[in-house]
């Protein structure tokens, strides 16, 4: 990502505290029959700039704890680099690695299950200070009880236990955890999620004064939007173990550039009625992490896929439907065939073949097809039926695929078989250094804007 120079309203917010590169964090399955590994973060590089809050959004499952947690070194990278003043986290062991963890924290969303409840209060805040020796047991009870007042917590709160607190004064105990041996750096993982409303704010405008106080850097991980805009200098868009877009917070949710980060806004109700797009509905769910789709990790999903040429004015709706029975196909290809499904096929009876004649009726049957569409529909139907999801993909993709999926439609697909697949770039979408993984920002190929297309198709 390229280095935004420091304004002189960001003074010290100018260099870069973490950088990560190229990050990644698998989760390999322990079981006798292994599977291909959950890419829960799958390649993922970008910095953290000295006192700034970069804020972590994206629908449930995409990464986000994941990534939080191998910043903090609780999960174990796979691959690529934490570098902290251009130390790599991800290779530090033993006493290194302790002696780094002061420097890092980490505060989880909820606080009921964070916390000991046979511990009290000041014996959780202390405990990271018996753990590294600091100062006299005198010393120790002293910068506790200094640390219960910087959280707005009191002093003879010191002997008391957590579920003795409500909700919002238990993450303050939290974070008068994380805050004992002075870190530079802490993941906020959802830290007011679990919260009533009411106390948000003040758990919000807490975590804002320590910052300021301490000169703290957060990486602050959310699911709420309108919490994100109000306290992140930036924003990361995560989908699929990936950054779909990463830049300043205003300009992020004032002129979205990425067509996921489009998505992801328009699902916040507009106090607008006139606002001049609808909500954009997101086909299916996301992909399974064992198996992202290749190109774009938004590619089978996306509103602003690519389309071939004589296909971009097809009707939206059979489109939609088009790519929901790629969708079908490809997990019955992967799928694999129970036992009684191999016999009842041994048998010639039905089998999990049998019911492909239903999805293209429930999915075309009201459809008005051109003529060219029906006829590949129809063909691809044939090899379905004849047990080969795979040619019948390949012939849909031929016909409808397009960059979006890691590969160009060829005519000579024989040629084209172990071609490497075309991973999209980032592409920088404003002078302020936003990115945004999206093809259509090609400055050298003839796409339209993802802005465009949405405002034509989801008007
Ligand atoms: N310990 C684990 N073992 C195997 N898979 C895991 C593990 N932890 C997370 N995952 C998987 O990794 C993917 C990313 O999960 P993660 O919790 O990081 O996402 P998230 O964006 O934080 O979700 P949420 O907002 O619901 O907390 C998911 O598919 C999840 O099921």
């Amino acid at each position: 990502m390229s280095q935004e120079p420091a304004s002189d309203a960001e003074r010290s917010r100018g260099d870069v505290m973490v950088r990560v590169r190229d990050l990644r964090t698998y989760y390999d399955d322990d079981g006798l029959f292994s599977s291909a590994p959950v890419k829960a973060v799958d390649g993922v590089s970008f910095d953290i700039k000295r006192g700034e809050t970069l804020g972590l959004v994206g629908e449930s499952g995409c990464g986000k704890t994941t990534l939080g947690r191998t910043l903090v070194q609780l999960e174990s990278a796979t691959g690529g680099e934490v570098l902290f003043d251009g130390r790599d986290a991800t290779e530090l062991s033993g006493r290194e690695l302790a002696e780094w963890r002061r420097d890092t924290q980490i505060v989880f969303q909820d606080p009921d299950s964070s916390l000991n409840d046979r511990m009290t209060v000041g014996e959780i805040v202390r405990e990271p200070l018996d753990v590294h020796d600091w100062g006299t047991a005198r010393e120790r009870r002293q910068r506790v009880r200094e640390l219960l007042d910087t959280v707005g917590l009191k002093p003879e709160h010191y002997y008391r236990y957590p579920h003795q607190f409500s909700g919002g004064q238990r993450q303050r105990i939290g974070i008068a955890r994380t805050l004992t041996l002075e870190p530079e750096f802490i993941v906020l993982d959802e830290p007011v999620s679990a919260l009533d409303v009411s106390v948000q704010a003040e758990v919000i405008n807490l975590l804002e004064d320590l910052q300021e106080e301490f000169g703290l850097t957060y990486l602050f991980i959310a699911h709420d939007l309108s919490v994100v805009r109000h306290i992140c200098d930036r924003v990361a868009v995560m989908y699929l173990g990936n950054i779909m877009e990463l830049g300043p917070t205003e300009e992020l949710f004032t002129d979205p550039a990425n067509p996921y980060t489009h998505s992801l806004l328009s699902a916040i109700p507009k106090p607008d009625p006139t606002a001049k797009r609808d909500r954009i509905t997101l086909q299916g769910t996301p992909p399974n992490p064992r198996h992202p789709p290749t190109g774009c990790p938004f590619s089978t999903r996306c509103p602003a896929r690519i389309r071939p040429e004589e296909y971009r004015h097809l009707d939206d709706e059979l489109w939609t439907r088009i790519g929901t029975l790629r969708e079908v196909l490809r997990e019955r290809e992967r799928a694999d065939r129970t036992v009684t499904e191999r016999i009842r096929g041994l048998l010639g009876r039905e089998s999990r073949f049998g019911t492909i004649d239903e999805v293209y009726e429930e999915l075309f049957a009201d459809q008005e097809l051109p003529e060219d569409v029906e006829a590949t529909l129809d063909e691809t139907a044939d090899h379905v039926r004849s047990g080969d999801e795979e040619t019948a993909l390949e012939v849909l993709f031929e016909t409808f695929g397009s960059v979006c999926e890691g590969r160009v439609p060829d005519e000579d697909r024989s040629e084209d078989a172990d071609a490497e697949p075309v991973e999209p770039d980032y592409y920088e979408v404003s002078p302020s250094g936003r990115r945004s993984l999206c093809h259509r920002h090609d400055p050298d190929a003839d796409y339209r804007d993802p802005g465009q297309v949405l405002d034509e198709r989801h008007r």
